[in-house]
């Protein structure tokens, strides 16, 4: 699903209004229905409701669902928020119509206008929507705290009032904190990023049929995966397929203490379809991964506790094939900074040219040494947490500087980056940003992000694109996780549940 920006927005208003043809008017009325069709499954016909209106086509949203829900039966009062001396054509439509059917509205140009809102009752905000330009201040600025300070459940329409869709907010603006917004037909670039969180609430679409070829036509390089479009990208399997048609990965993972890292990234590996799997561990980690993991083959590094990619000796004399030879290789869980470490990585990435998965410490091995970025094999896939992003580049003043940060990397070195947090966001070659559906605060514990590496690894070993192997990784990898906070709440969740719940159909 494509993310466009306010512009688009309010051309593809236009172009819904012109194509179909349909009044200005009544595309409010089929916002306003949508909403309440959403609102009506959520909360009882006996919920007190206060609407906030502004003067704009947000405001006018809001008195036509105040009439809807009255229609409903619904105890709902009215309040616009009068911050301006104009109103919009269709704000003063709707407030005619409303004037039939409601005993009064309360107008709020002051302090003293605005009530008490109690904690049994609903807000809707309704009082700045796309059309934001500039910071709330004055008396919306007073309403929109009043609103936050309130006990109430609050429910944004389209967007929270204060909140802009696709351009930063100053961290002194007062904003709307819902705890839902429901908003039309398309998500706001807002909703993807991590910091806005507060502002977004648990966000809704609901579908306003706006003009279909204009999103088909319309260019966006943001993209939000939904599950429909993740589950298009699995591979159908052959039912004469053998095991070698599924790839033969190697992972190279783990150091004395971090063993786990490498039997989780295995495990996932397994259960996310290659057909043979192979680890290159410390040889103290052998008897481990052999025990836990009996499904992988084992290649001991030659070294105790680290790894240093000179194999065993044992190994070594039956001659095993050189990295380049797997279908795949992914590095980096447990993998530890040691000197050795970063020899092999230096002596291993030139002989690779293959897409491969570069996590964890292999990712903190790159950034303390730059000169390698240059020869990572094209289209590889980095999978790194926000910290480790910033040690790759630089530190941040807000998301979307981030995302520019991100976009622009995975252009200068042609890999794909999956920056994981809520929404994953996996950046393209092409500069494109697909966002995920998928996950919860449940996964942010010790060992999820090796069983992503070993998920995306057997993606690449089953010779999926490796961009299509990001969005799917990352929609199962979050699914997985969505499943055990389902179960057993997100707080008890850890990573070994994840593999448990990996399910590809
Ligand atoms: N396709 C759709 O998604 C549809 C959306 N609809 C709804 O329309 C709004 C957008 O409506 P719009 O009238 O463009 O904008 P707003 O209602 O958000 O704002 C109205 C005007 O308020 C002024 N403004 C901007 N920032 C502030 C501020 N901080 N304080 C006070 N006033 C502000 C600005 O006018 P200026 O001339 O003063 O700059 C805005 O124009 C969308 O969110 C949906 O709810 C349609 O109903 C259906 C289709
Ligand atoms: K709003």
């Amino acid at each position: 699903m494509k993310i466009l920006s306010v512009d688009q927005i309010h051309d593809l208003d236009q172009s819904t209004i012109k194509s179909e043809p349909i009044a200005p008017i009544n595309l409010m009325e089929r916002a306003a229905l949508a909403f309440v069709n959403w609102f009506a499954d959520r909360f009882p016909d006996t919920t007190p409701t206060k609407i906030f209106c502004g003067l704009g086509n947000n405001g006018g949203d809001g008195l036509a669902i105040a009439r809807l829900l009255l229609e409903r039966e619904y105890p709902v009062e009215v309040h616009v928020v009068r911050y301006a001396p104009r109103e919009s054509d269709d704000f003063m439509h709707n407030h005619r119509r409303l004037k039939l059917v409601i005993e009064t509205i309360n107008y709020i140009e002051s302090e003293k206008d605005l009530p008490a809102i109690r904690h049994n009752e609903v807000v809707i905000d309704a009082i700045l929507g796309s059309g934001l330009t500039r910071p709330t201040e004055g008396i919306v600025k007073t309403t929109v705290d009043a609103i936050n300070r309130a006990p109430a459940t609050v429910v944004a329409v389209d967007i929270a009032s204060g909140l802009y869709a696709d351009q930063p907010n100053a961290t002194t603006d007062v904003i709307i904190e819902p705890d839902y917004t429901v908003s039309f037909q398309l998500p706001k670039l807002a909703f993807m990023l991590p910091r806005n969180g507060p502002y977004v609430g648990d966000w809704h679409l609901v579908d306003i049929r706006l003009h279909k070829r204009f999103i088909d036509q319309a260019p966006t390089n943001f993209f939000f995966t939904q599950p429909h479009e993740a589950r298009l990208l699995l591979h159908k399997r052959d039912r004469y397929a053998n095991k070698g048609t599924f790839g033969h990965a190697l992972l190279l993972a783990g150091s004395y203490g971090k063993i786990g890292a490498a039997v989780l990234a295995s495990r996932a590996c397994l259960r996310s379809g290659v057909g043979l799997l192979t680890v290159q561990i410390p040889r103290c980690g052998y008897a481990i991964l052999q025990t836990a993991v009996p499904e992988a083959m084992c290649r001991p590094d030659s070294h105790q506790n680290i790894l240093t990619g000179l194999l065993d000796h044992e190994v070594s004399e039956q001659g095993s094939p050189a990295p380049a030879d797997y279908s795949v290789v992914g590095i980096g869980p447990g993998l530890g900074k040691a000197p050795e470490t970063l020899t092999m990585l230096r002596q291993l990435l030139p002989t690779l040219s293959k897409p491969m998965v570069i996590d964890a410490d292999a990712l903190n091995l790159l950034a303390e040494n730059r000169d390698l970025l240059s020869l990572l094999p094209p289209n590889s896939i980095l999978t790194p947490h926000p910290k480790e992003f910033e040690r790759l580049t630089s530190q941040w003043t807000h998301d979307y500087q981030k995302l520019t940060l991100l976009r622009d990397f995975a252009q200068q070195y042609q890999v794909v980056v999956v920056l994981k947090g809520a929404h994953s966001a996996v950046a393209t070659p092409q500069g494109d940003v697909h966002f995920n559906a998928t996950g919860n605060p449940g996964l942010s514990t010790g060992g999820t992000g090796d069983v992503l590496t070993g998920v995306l690894t057997a993606l690449l070993a089953q010779g999926y694109d490796p961009v299509e192997a990001a969005v799917l990784g990352v929609y199962a990898h979050g699914l997985a996780g969505d499943t055990v906070a389902e179960e057993r709440g997100p707080i008890g969740m850890i990573a070994s549940d994840l593999v448990d719940a990996l399910r590809w159909r």
